[in-house]
């Protein structure tokens, strides 16, 4: 009989272009990292995800894969314990954080164990599609929705990288500046031309406040009735924040981590009527208790089952975001298709999901999946229904995105770092403003 226990584990390190995004930390490198991981069976099944590819979390990948061998890939919750036993004490002792230190929001480098476990129940889940002939979304309990709504994430840009002058071979991404309201509702119309998006988020906390509030009352006067929501990354005072919100009245859907800390945001939520969302505050199911403990200053929870501990963590919290009446979106960082596509597996799969998600993917150009780009419809994604995740991996693209990485010299995202090399003097403390 054929065994599909689990034989290897190969994790490789990708880098792909990065638009010059600006957000409260400092600004994106041009290159952006990621990780492929691809779990093989005795019987040649391989598995694949996409997670974070930083030098850290690449070091918890390598300490945690002999946790599979001889695995069955059903078996998850074995392989949930045995990660935690093998990368729980080094990551408490903080082997795996390195000595980088990231204002990035998103990233959570103190969440070694869950990014670890989603990056391998992923690729664990697309071996299980395959072997039952069954998409993750039925994996997972069954689609509540064909399609995944997204919305068009809006960055202040630079029209260049300061370290990738086109001499350098480095393509112009054409995307051109965004720092003014009229360059940001072009950003807009052409991400929506583009994709059909029907909300749109700006990621906030780059430039001064006031502007921004400005900027974004023009874009709900170009796009009437469009959803609108506003990042600044906990780059504001409790006081800004409560100035901004009451000049953005009526024009919010949600207002997403304008203050620092759980408590920063209860004291906005305690003085305004505008719902409060967090990919900050919230971010593990210790802090959601806290927030529930606090009566819930935070109304809307942005998941990423890259760092909440896979699809099915998610799908726990979501039940939990239904009983306490909360709202329930998702987060992204830059990202690749497979990342997508285990998203819109997820979100297809909760019945609670009541945002269009965040997503980065038309700020990237290249792909790692077999037959290129995925093809958004009217802003939303449909749920892929072959086996497992439902895409293939690309070895061509995995090869050169490799080869990207091995030349990049990036090992650690560092928008602080990068931010320097045009303003020495920024410091990235928040709150800025
Ligand atoms: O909603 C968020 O906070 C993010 O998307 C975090 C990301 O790190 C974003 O700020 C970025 O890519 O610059
Ligand atoms: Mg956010």
């Amino acid at each position: 009989m054929t065994s599909h226990v689990i034989r290897q584990v190969r994790v490789t390190p990708i880098a792909f272009r990065d638009p010059p995004l600006l957000n409260a930390a400092g600004i994106h490198e041009p290159w952006a990292l990621r990780a492929i991981i691809e779990i093989e069976t005795a019987s040649g099944l391989v598995g694949i995800n996409e997670t974070y590819g930083d030098l850290s979390m690449l070091q918890a990948l390598a300490k945690a894969s002999p946790a599979l061998n001889g695995l069955s890939p059903w078996a998850l919750s074995d392989m949930e314990a045995r990660v935690a036993a093998l990368v729980r004490p080094a990551a408490a002792a903080s082997e795996f954080l390195g000595t980088h230190v990231s204002l990035a929001p998103g990233t959570h480098v103190s969440k070694t164990v869950a990014k670890v476990t989603s990056a391998f129940e992923v690729a664990m889940m697309d071996l299980q599609g395959q072997l039952a002939n069954a998409p993750v979304v039925d994996l997972l309990g069954g689609a509540s929705r064909d399609r995944v709504p997204f919305s068009a994430y809006l960055f202040y840009k630079y029209a260049t990288h300061i370290d990738a002058p086109s001499s350098s071979g480095y393509p112009v991404d054409p995307w051109g500046e965004a720092l003014t309201s009229a360059q940001l509702v072009t950003q807009a119309q052409r991400m929506i031309d583009a994709y059909g998006f029907k909300s749109i988020k700006l990621k906030a906390g780059a430039l001064a406040p006031d502007d921004e509030a400005e900027h974004l009352l023009a874009l709900a006067k170009a796009f009437p009735g469009t959803p609108l929501r506003i990042d600044p990354n906990a780059n504001w005072s409790v006081e800004t924040s409560l100035r901004i919100v009451e000049k953005l009245r009526g024009v919010l859907e949600y207002y997403e981590d304008p203050a620092p800390g759980l408590e920063g945001m209860a004291a906005v939520a305690n003085a305004s009527d505008v719902p409060l969302a967090t990919n900050m505050v919230v971010t593990d199911f210790a802090e959601f208790r806290r927030n529930a403990d606090m009566g819930c200053p935070v109304k809307i929870v942005l998941s990423d089952h890259h760092y909440w501990g896979g699809l099915r963590a998610t799908q726990r919290l979501s039940t939990l975001c239904s009983t306490f009446d909360l709202g329930l979106s998702m987060h992204s960082n830059s990202h690749l298709g497979i990342s997508l596509v285990a998203m819109t597996h997820l979100c297809a799969s909760v019945p609670l999901l009541t945002y269009a998600c965040d997503t980065h993917y038309p700020w990237q150009d290249d792909e790692v999946i077999e037959g290129g780009r995925l093809a958004f419809d009217e802003g939303s994604l449909r749920v892929p229904m072959g086996p497992g995740l439902g895409v293939t991996l690309d070895r061509e693209a995995l090869a050169r995105l490799h080869d990207n990485y091995l030349s990049c010299g990036i090992r650690a995202r560092d928008d602080l770092g990068q931010m320097k090399k045009y303003d020495p003097s920024f410091t990235g403390v928040q709150p800025r403003y």
